[in-house]
């Protein structure tokens, strides 16, 4: 078969295109507009995030992942896609536990119970410099107000985000929102955007816009910034169950800051990229 090996799979709906820049160097360095064409659902493979798993640059990691927007811009963190990484690389070295390097540090993942995986997102980081917004703000009350959303919450998780919190998430056209506030000035460098309501003292619905991307079923890093942000609105407990339109994450802030993030991991296809998507690269 010719072309360029690649594994179709995805975290709750949220779905990736997974090359092995190990064994194919020819992903390795995609441009943007390259990432972009493959990613397309019209004309390339289609998905929301690109992944590349590459030979790890330190010693400690297993491997480097790097990532893509559906857009083609590279982004530092990917919740989901780190689930299914760890995944490969568990299968691959036949252990239990993986070390996932990306652009903003190693992330620890274990395999759990039901064929789930636990990622340690790392520590979330609330300075209004690191989410970053663009004037200094409370990061529990950041002032923006865009029809019925306002009073966000910034956390930044690697990448950054913006969580509403409102009565009814279902009732939020988040289309018409979303790239509103992705854009928005307080955001030099664009935001991920949530909007959750509260389901209990340890479940929340959430819906999501995803920066580069638009409304995706999942996203791993923005269920962090949510249960984050509930607890520290003291709205929930700092362990919560995360409900998404493609399923649930659980979602625990742990003393020393960092977030664990559990959830599922599938694979829908392996497949061949056409030569001429990589087009001039
Ligand atoms: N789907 C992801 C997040 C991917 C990156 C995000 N769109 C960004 O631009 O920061 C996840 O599961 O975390």
């Amino acid at each position: 078969m010719n072309g360029i090996p690649f594994v179709k799979m995805h975290g709750l709906g949220n779905d990736f295109v997974v090359f092995d820049g190990r064994r194919d160097p020819a992903v390795l360095d995609l441009d943007n507009a390259t990432a972009a064409r493959i990613a397309d659902r019209k004309t390339g493979v289609g998905c929301d995030q690109l992944i590349v798993i590459e030979p790890a640059r330190d010693d400690l990691a297993d491997a480097f992942m790097r990532i893509r927007n559906n857009d083609g811009g590279e982004v530092e963190a990917c919740g989901n896609a780190t689930r299914c990484v760890a995944s490969i690389l568990m299968g691959e070295l036949g252990r239990n536990d993986a070390i996932i390097e990306t652009v903003v540090g190693l992330l620890d993942a274990n395999g759990a119970s039901d064929g789930l995986v636990t990622v340690d997102m790392g520590q979330m980081r609330l300075d209004w410099r690191d989410i970053p917004l663009s004037e200094a703000v409370d990061t529990n009350h950041i002032p923006l107000s865009l029809g019925p959303l306002s009073d966000a919450v910034g956390v930044n998780v690697g990448n950054p985000h913006a969580v509403f919190f409102v009565d009814d998430a279902e009732a939020i056209d988040i289309e018409k929102l979303g790239p509103v506030l992705e854009h928005h000035e307080m955001f030099p460098e664009r935001a991920n955007i949530e909007v959750c309501s509260i389901i209990g003292e340890d479940q929340i619905r959430m819906r999501v816009w995803e920066r580069g991307v638009g409304v995706t079923r999942a996203c791993g890093t923005g269920a962090c910034a949510v249960g984050v942000a509930a607890a520290r609105r003291g709205l929930t407990g700092r362990k919560t169950d995360i409900i998404l339109d493609g399923g649930k994450l659980t979602i625990e802030w742990l003393p020393d800051d960092h977030v664990l993030m559990t959830g599922p991991v599938a694979t829908s296809f392996q497949g061949f990229l056409h030569s001429s998507l990589l087009g001039g690269h």
